[in-house]
């Protein structure tokens, strides 16, 4: 069956449904440049209320495994691609990308000239956009969402045993923030993002992970006198969604991204080792340099494609944070290192970033 994406800027583009669509949906269309992880992609609480195409022609080729979810279920409104492939059983898995998004509602656009599609996206900048039965352009308003809300986990759940306690704050965080702390011996316990500073205090935690999450961080601006005050009392790491609640937090300002960074093989320059690291990566928002002007941070990290900012360290206190996946999932794990030396300001109690 047919379905038409109409998208704010004006354009229509047409494909094949591989997985079915009710009437319509609608949501904000971004892409994502990875030939693999799609079903990371999927499963990034980051991504809910968006559109995703995959610019790779041929998504769906290792099928849906038990391993890859970054969280229970996928998130993206609708998937957008060239071709889907139903094949990549004979890897072991168990259903195909088509029969995933259709056991959860959500339609598969395929047969897209995505090249076209994603070079309206670069142009006229991330928007608004409607998949609909209907080819009669159809007027694509913004819709106003909290999307952290409806990611956030609901309850206070421990994971792990013995080591350092670090209590992760969910905005929307990846399994695999969790499992990269679990596999360097930390207890972790997850609380919802609006958890009081008071009770996280109760946790008596030795660190704190501030992670990635949905939408613009400026709908979190009333969280931010409590975060400052975290963050100024633990040794904390904040990722994504996490680092810009940081610069917000210091009165540092956020801005939006023509059409963000999404994909897994984001080259970025960091300071401190003198290196260019290939980094994950899933942002609309970014720090704004000038913003940082008067504050206590240092810049460590940059976006070799484009200079915008990817990463600060805190000058005397024990914070960094960092724009991209140090988790990866889906892509490089180059910037593993960055949990290693979290954990280490955590147990010697000292700044080592400074
Ligand atoms: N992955 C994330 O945490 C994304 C942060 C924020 N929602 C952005 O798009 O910039």
């Amino acid at each position: 069956m047919k379905a038409y994406l109409h998208v704010a800027s004006g354009k229509t583009f047409s494909g094949e449904l591989a997985a079915p669509l009710e009437e319509k949906v609608s949501g904000e269309i971004v892409f994502f440049t990875g030939m693999t992880g799609y079903q990371e992609v999927l499963t990034d609480p980051s991504y809910k209320n968006q559109i995703i195409v995959f610019t790779y022609p041929l998504i769906g080729n290792y099928g849906i495994n038990e391993d890859d979810f970054e969280s229970k279920r996928p998130h993206v409104e609708a998937v957008v691609v060239y071709e889907a492939s139903s094949t990549g059983f004979h890897y072991g898995a168990k259903y195909s990308l088509a029969e995933y998004l259709q056991h959860w509602n959500i339609p598969l656009l395929a047969h897209v000239d995505t090249r076209a599609l994603v070079k309206e996206i670069r142009t006229a900048g991330t928007m608004m956009a409607e998949l609909s039965l209907s080819p009669l352009p159809a007027v694509v308003e913004e819709e106003a969402a909290f999307p952290v809300q409806a990611v956030s986990t609901k309850t206070i759940e421990t994971y792990g045993e013995g080591g350092p306690h670090l209590v992760l704050v969910d905005f929307g965080y990846k399994k695999s923030i969790l499992q990269s702390l679990l596999a360097r011996g930390c207890r972790v316990t997850v609380v919802p993002h609006d958890t009081a500073p008071e009770a996280i205090d109760a946790l008596k935690p030795d660190g704190l992970v501030l992670s990635n999450g949905p939408g613009d961080p400026k709908q979190l601006s009333h969280q931010l006198p409590a975060i400052r005050q975290l963050i100024d009392r633990y040794p904390t790491l904040a990722i994504c969604l996490g680092h810009q609640l940081v610069a917000l937090a210091y009165g540092a300002d956020t801005e939006k991204l023509r059409f963000g960074h999404r994909g897994a093989n984001q080259p970025v320059w960091d300071a401190g080792k003198q290196k260019v690291m290939m980094t994950s990566q899933n942002h609309s928002y970014v720090v704004k340099e000038e913003s940082l002007a008067g504050k206590p941070f240092d810049i460590r990290f940059i976006n070799v494609n484009d200079g915008s900012i990817e990463g600060i360290v805190h000058r005397h206190k024990p914070i960094l944070s960092v724009q991209y996946h140090p988790e990866a999932h889906p892509g490089p794990q180059d910037t593993g290192y960055i949990f290693d030396e979290f954990l280490q300001t955590v147990f010697k109690g000292e700044n080592v970033y400074a």
